[in-house]
Formats: C-alpha cells, structure tokens, sequence
C-alpha cells in the first residue's frame, strides 16, 4: 500500500533530522523538503503540501524557541499535528440513526463506484440490523438500474427506479417516498456519475438534492484519481452539501492521497473506504483512534493506516459474544490454536485482517515454507477441516497458519486495547516489546533499537 511507502519516507526525513548534532534552519529545511517531497510523490495536492509546510515553519521558528526547549521534539510534534488535520476534516459527518428514517444520496465522477458503494453501505448496514432500501435516480447511464437492482436483490434489499420515467429527481422523490411508507430507516439514492464540466448535470443532481433533502451527502471518490481530487471534490461541494467522503479501490496500486484532498476539498470526513468489487470488501475509515497518541499516527502511516479498531469491529461482528474475551485473551498470551484460526478465517479475507494488526503490514511478511516443527499445527487433516470449515482453499489455510505463527510469537504478552480505545496499548509497551512486534524491515526503517528506545522515551511516540 503506497501509505506505507509515504510512512516509510515520512519517518525516514525525521529520522535524519534528529540524528543531526545540531537542529537548525538548514536541518529543518532538509527535512521538510524530503517530507513535501514524498506527500507530492503520493499525490497529495500541492496547495495542502505547500500549506502544511508554510504551517510547520510558523510552528517551528527555531531562532525565537527558548533555550533548552527539545528542538527535536517540536519539529516532529508539529509534523505529525498537520499530518492529523489533513486526515481528519474537523467534525464528524452525520450518522444515520437505526429505526430513524435517513436519506443518503450518493454522487459522484463517473465510474468512481457510486453504484458498488450504494450497495455495500447498504449491506453494511443491513448486518447490523438496519432496514436499508436502494433508488437509483441514475437515469443517465444505460443499465444503471439494472446494476443496482442485481446487487440488491443479491444482498436481499429493495430496490426502487424505472425504466420509463427519464425524470431522476421524480424518481427520486417517488423512491425516498415509498420507502419511508415502508419503514425503512436508511433510504440510499443512488445518482448518475458526473464531471465539474457538465454544468446540466451538476444542475440535475442540485435539483435531486433539493426534492428529496437528504441527510447525508456522501461523494465517493476513487482512489485512483489523484492530484484532480481537490478540484472535483470541491466543484460537488458547491453544488451540494456533500457531509462525507467514501474513498473506493484502495485495493489497487493508487497512491492513496487523493483522499487527502477530498478531506481537504470538502471538509469532511472519509467514512469508508471500498477495498474490493465485493459486497463485503468495505471498512469502516476511522481517524480517531490514531489521535490518541503522536505513536500511533505515526504507525499508522508506517504500516499504511493499520487498522486496530477496525480489528476490534471485525472481531466484535462476526466471533459470537461469549467467544470474544477468551479470542482476545488468547491473541495476548500469543497462545494459537486451530479452533483460533478458524474464528479468524471468518473475519475476512487473511490480507485484509493482517493489514489491521498493529506491526504487521500483509506485503512485509515473508513468504516461505511452513515449519513443520509442530505437529499439531501441521496435522493434515485438521487442516483440512478448517479450509472446508471456513471455506477456504488448504493452500490460504497453510499460509496463514504459516504467517499467524510468526505473528503470534511477536506479540506474546502484548495487552490488548479494548474496543475503539488503544491507548492501553501504548500505555503498556515498551520499545522492547515494540521491537518485538515490528518486523524487521521496519525496524530498520525507524533506525534500529536504540533510535526506537530514545523515541519512546523522548515522549516522541508516546502518549
Ligand atoms: N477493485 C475495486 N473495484 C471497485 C471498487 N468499487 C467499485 N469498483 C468497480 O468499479 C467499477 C465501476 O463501479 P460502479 O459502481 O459501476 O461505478 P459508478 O460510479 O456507479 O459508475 P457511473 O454510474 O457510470 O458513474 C465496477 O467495475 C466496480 O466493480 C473497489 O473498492 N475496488
């Protein structure tokens, strides 16, 4: 994940910067030039780049810090304080509420995955026990209806449009109608993709907004899009009062920054983000918890946003209620076992539940032969049971079993932070037991062990 990559050059330019012996303008220079360097090489806008550098200088002004103040400690404390305000768009976007009825309406550029994205926020909701419905005012696109009445009726949701009526705010407002009759409480209109430079379709999707006054404005931005973002995000922000971003393909090789620029360009917040065509590939994009100490953002950047309260929402939704302590318990003491797995394998594709592991980044773990050396982690038909159990070939459930045994031996005696809090976690590491559970790599990439003790204890990574 290219966040990774802009992590691993963002660390890497305050790593040279407090190894200098002495901190001044030059220095300072020197590391903000490489840090602008690689948010631009991500995709980052230039304005917010430029923005975030003017602000650093303003913050830092080395010739009028006191003497004695910890230069070092300033710089990177400013560097991660803009890195937080370009993720975080200041307030949080409208939440829908469970048996209240709610309008969302999403827009969008053409092909961004509006119409995917409809169906998966629906689903979403729907497994949480939401009453959900899909409109499709998308009379532009041939085939649009067709699209989300297929992905719907897959998911079990109702589905309203037309193949007559050419007029999408009257099926809009006929749809968001119908449903609220019908005591659905997240009613999804789904709208025709659409450029800044068509000017009648910008005036269409206006005039939607007008007739069905949606709760929710959601713009849903592909993650390929790049340095245009901010121009597009902010031309549909004109035009209506988008409250939430929805970043889609963050499976791909995109760099990622554009949807600093959506933030940026609307205001608002990413509430999501698309990981896949499928209905389940969508997770929750929660910036909060990375606020809770300069640490995590910081990890979160290195490892490409890993993703702790989304692990805790995953094992929260799908490892029944009287599982879960004893999971939790057993993920602390690194104790695995084949009935874990198993619970595992059920929260997603083995990637994806990786990637949310503080300290495991999926792409930085090494590929090789299992260790036979435990026989009752290799015994064949045990594994076999778990790929027909979880549905899974037996060559995913060698590799993972592979993958998870490395991981669990790092994180033996870590605490466990509880849900959607993780200072715990930092709270109760030290720069020992943080080696321990960075790869190697990355390690390396912070600067070895002693560079890793004399950030957490400068307070640098610590809350
Ligand atoms: N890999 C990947 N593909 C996605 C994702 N979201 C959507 N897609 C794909 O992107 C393509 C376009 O998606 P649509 O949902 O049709 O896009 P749209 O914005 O509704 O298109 P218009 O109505 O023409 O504006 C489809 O092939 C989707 O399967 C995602 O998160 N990852």
């Amino acid at each position: 994940m290219v966040l990774a990559q802009l992590g691993g050059s963002i660390s890497r330019a305050l790593h040279q910067m407090t190894n200098a012996t002495v901190i001044d303008d030059k220095v300072l220079n020197d590391c903000l030039k490489e840090i602008t360097r690689a948010l631009l090489r991500a995709d980052v806008q230039s304005n917010l780049v430029d923005d975030m550098h003017t602000n650093i200088k303003n913050i830092v002004n080395l010739q009028h810090l006191a003497a004695g103040l910890n230069k070092r400690k300033i710089i990177q404390q400013a560097v991660f304080d803009e890195l937080c305000k370009m993720l975080d768009a200041g307030k949080p976007s409208f939440t829908p509420k469970k048996g209240k009825s709610s309008v969302v309406m999403f827009v969008g550029l053409q092909g961004s995955g509006k119409t995917t994205t409809c169906t998966k926020y629906a689903y979403y909701h729907q497994k949480k026990g939401w009453k959900p419905a899909l409109v499709c005012a998308d009379t532009f696109r041939a085939g649009a209806f067709d699209q989300l009445k297929q992905n719907a009726t897959k998911a079990n949701i109702p589905c309203y449009g037309s193949y007559m009526e050419s007029d999408p705010v009257k099926i809009a407002v006929d749809g968001v109608e119908r449903f609220k009759n019908e005591n659905c409480d997240l009613i999804i209109v789904d709208t025709s993709g659409r450029h800044k430079q068509e000017a009648a379709l910008f005036e269409e999707m206006r005039r939607v907004s007008e007739a069905t006054k949606p709760d929710l404005v959601i713009f849903v931005m592909d993650s390929s899009i790049g340095q245009a973002a901010f121009d597009q995000a902010q031309a549909f922000k004109q035009s209506v009062a988008v409250g939430a971003v929805i970043v889609t393909k963050m499976d791909g090789h995109a760099k990622g920054g554009g949807a600093l620029s959506a933030v940026a360009a609307t205001k608002s917040p990413v509430i999501f983000i698309g990981t896949g065509e499928h209905m389940d590939e969508f997770e929750v994009f929660d910036v909060k918890p990375f606020h809770s100490s300069e640490y995590l953002i910081f990890l979160a950047f290195v490892l490409g946003m890993g993703d702790w309260s989304g692990f805790m929402d995953k094992i929260h939704e799908v490892i029944p209620m009287d599982q879960q302590s004893e999971l939790l318990q057993k993920l602390s003491e690194g104790n695995f076992t084949l009935k874990l797995f198993q619970n595992i394998l059920k929260m997603g594709p083995i990637s994806q539940v990786l990637s949310m592991l503080p300290g495991v980044s999926a792409e930085l773990m090494p590929k090789g032969q299992l260790d036979s050396s435990n026989p009752k982690i290799m015994n064949e038909s045990r594994i076999m049971r778990i790929a027909r159990g979880s549905g899974r070939q037996v060559r995913e459930v060698m590799e993972m079993l592979e993958e998870y045994k490395k991981i669990w031996s790092k994180m033996k005696g870590l605490k466990f932070p509880n849900k959607g809090g993780m200072s715990g976690l930092s709270r109760n590491m030290n720069a020992q037991q943080m080696a321990k559970v960075l790869p190697p790599q990355m390690l390396q990439q912070i600067g070895g062990m002693g560079r890793l003790q004399s950030l957490m204890k400068s307070g640098g990574l610590c809350t």
